[in-house]
């Protein structure tokens, strides 16, 4: 019976019982027998089976025309207003004589500490209009003098305190968050680094804050121009007057270009950081004298590579000019630091890329975890079909749910392709009265950068996007993203919700699953070789295991596929799946009935403590959404067993980790 051959089934489970339906899929698989010459009793579902089986399905299906989305894979460009980067701070020229003095040419000495921070910051900061001024917090008070008993008395110290006060001062950051300051204390030091920090983690402060307070240009190489220009517009916009930066890129006039050249021949450049693209780096032969001659004076800081994951072949995201930096800083810039950042990176990856940017092997490393506590993660089934007055049933729940969020918060729908993201933007909008703007890369710079400036003020409440709306969109407050079609990947999928809550408060990320979405998805990966193929259908493999979990907690298969151990096992209540088998646990208990409580929340004898959780729709339920705000939070540690489970009775009957223990099988393989 064909229907049940294993090749078949594999196949219906990804999404072809419900798009082309098992008839179909059934008669094509005798059809592809045919043209392998083969029987069914012959054939086995081994990968290179079901490749080319998909792909004989794929032609059937989607033929030779394609999605048109391939492109909002690319880099999008964005140019601001017209208006030159180049710092307008002539009066902060630091007065550094000691600076100019010729150097043999050999490696960089470590990049000095600048002494006097407010050289560059002498101009009253601006403040934003009926802001009242910062008050400096109590822990990140300047020095005080000598005399005083409390006066750092040690370098160190003293350094610690100016890292303290220049975050508070320049970037108006009360505290450091996880690493940073050891990041940055390495860097200061002089010392190559690679760092692993989530998306959202606040890489960007590794390298803007020992700029600020290092002698010399820091020169950073960044991927896009868009996110170059948005980075440097945040730097010269901030609050305590900006800091003097500037950039390199091909899109810019010859006059704006030479500008750039003439500020890095200053005797003391007034920029603080130069951003360039990588192809810049590699291919601009007046760019890299002009740095070797800023290295002969001693002020080339540091070159740091962000976005580093695109240097290696075995990354995601590789580009063949990043591959090519460690080459340039042999042969222009040799023993300068380098510090590499990313959010994304295996351990394969990272090796990878420390090799070939040349660092020194033992390079400082930083990992940050990349458990994000304030993501309440879930997936739900996507709603098939009409709603009872015939409206389309998973709009209809992406307007209710988006309209019980509230007028004032903030959030990205991703779409598949730009029709999709135009198709549903235009529903949002028409029939649910909401402000949903779509964003793809198939729009004009314009276009783009005026929908992110309306979401960004709060004009437009949704974006509905592709992944064109990616790297560098850096709001911090945004409550919510839905995953309108399942990404092709984890490693995007774990990027796109990281855009959520960068402010650290708590918000909602929900994918809507539907095993219909991933032919297409297939399509749109067949599109390279035939290798690019079959690693793309494995990660759409995972992605898919994902969502289909129901017994492992969310956040801990995240981690496991990117390589860390989550000691707490399960998150508490900030994914479906830990909320469910918590209520699950406490329904099994005899004494729920009268016990008077909410999921997760336990006394110390087991009993549960508090309000009762909110009875409602089932969470995986098509079109039931269930609000983290309704939810109690408690990933209280105290509350847990020694191996994260529940403390109470059951609690370890669902700790299943199938997902996270295939993940490492698949790590293995
Ligand atoms: N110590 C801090 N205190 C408060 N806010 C911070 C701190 N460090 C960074 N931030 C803020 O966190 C947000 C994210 O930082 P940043 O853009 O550097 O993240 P990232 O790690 O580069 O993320 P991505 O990978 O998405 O680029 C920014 O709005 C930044 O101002």
């Amino acid at each position: 019976m064909p229907a049940q051959h294993p090749l078949v089934q594999q196949i219906l489970n990804f999404g072809y019982e419900e798009t082309l339906g098992e008839d179909a899929v059934v008669a094509n698989f005798q059809h592809w027998l045919d043209a392998n010459d083969t029987t069914a009793a012959r054939t086995q579902a081994t990968e290179a089976n079901v490749n080319s089986f998909l792909e004989s399905l794929l032609a059937l299906e989607f033929g030779g025309g394609c999605l048109r989305d391939s492109e909002d894979e690319e880099p999008v460009y964005i140019e601001y207003a017209e208006r030159s980067a180049v710092s307008e701070h002539e009066d902060s020229e630091p007065s550094d004589g000691a600076s100019n003095s010729g150097s043999s040419g050999g490696p960089s000495p470590a990049p000095s500490r600048d002494t006097s921070l407010n050289a560059y910051f002498p101009r009253k900061p601006k403040l934003a209009l009926g802001a009242p001024p910062p008050e400096p917090p109590a822990a990140v008070q300047p020095a005080r003098p000598a005399a005083d008993p409390f006066a750092p008395s040690t370098e160190e110290e003293r350094d610690m305190a100016d890292l303290d006060f220049a975050n508070w001062r320049v970037f108006g950051n009360a505290a450091f968050r996880p690493q940073q300051r050891e990041v940055i204390q390495a860097v200061m030091q002089g010392k190559d680094c690679f760092v692993l920090m989530p998306t959202g983690g606040g890489k960007s402060l590794c390298y803007q804050l020992p700029a600020v307070v290092s002698k010399g240009v820091t020169v950073v190489v960044s991927p896009l121009l868009s996110l170059m220009q948005d980075q440097v517009k945040a730097l010269l916009e901030l609050p305590c007057g900006g800091v003097p930066t500037t950039y390199l890129s091909s899109q810019q006039g010859e006059g704006e270009r030479r500008g750039v050249l003439a500020e890095l021949a200053a005797p003391v450049p007034t920029c603080k950081l130069l951003y360039v693209t990588p192809e810049q780096l590699v291919k601009n032969n007046k760019l890299v004298d002009a740095l070797q001659r800023l290295r002969a004076r001693g002020l080339l800081a540091r070159l740091v590579i962000d976005e580093a994951h695109c240097v290696s072949g075995w990354g995601h995201d590789f580009r063949p000019d990043y591959k090519e930096l460690g080459n340039v800083r042999e042969r222009a810039f040799p023993g300068t630091p380098v510090l590499a950042l990313t959010a994304t990176a295996t351990d394969k990856v990272k090796a990878d890329v420390i090799k070939l940017l040349g660092m020194k092997r033992d390079c400082s490393n930083f990992k940050v975890s990349f458990y994000r506590a304030n993501l309440f993660l879930k997936v739900a089934k996507k709603p098939s079909g009409t709603t009872e007055d015939g409206k389309p049933a998973d709009k209809e729940a992406l307007v209710q749910y988006i309209k019980r969020q509230g007028n004032h918060a903030c959030g990205i729908v991703y779409a598949l392709s730009r029709d999709d993201s135009e198709v549903v933007a235009a529903y949002l909008r028409n029939e649910g009265g909401l402000r949903a703007q779509h964003y793809h890369a198939g729009m004009t710079p314009s276009q783009r950068i005026n929908v992110q400036n309306r979401w960004r003020c709060g004009a437009v409440q949704v974006v509905v996007a592709t992944i064109a709306f990616g790297m560098g969109i850096d709001k911090a407050d945004v409550r919510f993203v839905v995953h309108y079609t399942v990404s092709k990947a984890l490693e995007g999928y774990y990027q796109e919700v990281g855009r959520a809550g960068r402010d650290g408060a708590r918000a909602e990320c929900v994918l809507l699953f539907a095993a219909r979405d991933c032919p297409r998805l297939l399509n749109l990966i067949r599109r390279g070789s035939r290798s690019k193929f079959e690693r793309g259908r494995a990660a759409l493999q995972q992605m898919k295991e994902f969502c289909d979990e129901r017994d492992a907690c969310r956040h801990a298969a995240l981690l496991t596929y990117f390589g860390e151990r989550f000691t707490a096992g399960r998150c508490g209540t900030n994914c479906d799946n830990c909320v469910r088998l918590s209520r699950d646990e406490a329904a099994e208990r005899p004494d729920a009935d009268w016990l008077d409580g909410e999921p997760g929340r336990r006394d110390r004898k087991g009993g549960k403590a508090g309000r009762r959780a909110p009875k409602g729709p089932p969470a995986d339920g098509a079109g039931s959404f269930v609000s983290a705000s309704t939810l109690v939070q408690d990933a209280n540690p105290a509350r847990r067993n020694r191996d994260g489970s529940t403390i109470g009775r059951g609690a370890s009957k669902h700790m299943s980790f199938s997902f996270a223990k295939a993940f490492t099988a698949r790590r293995r393989l």
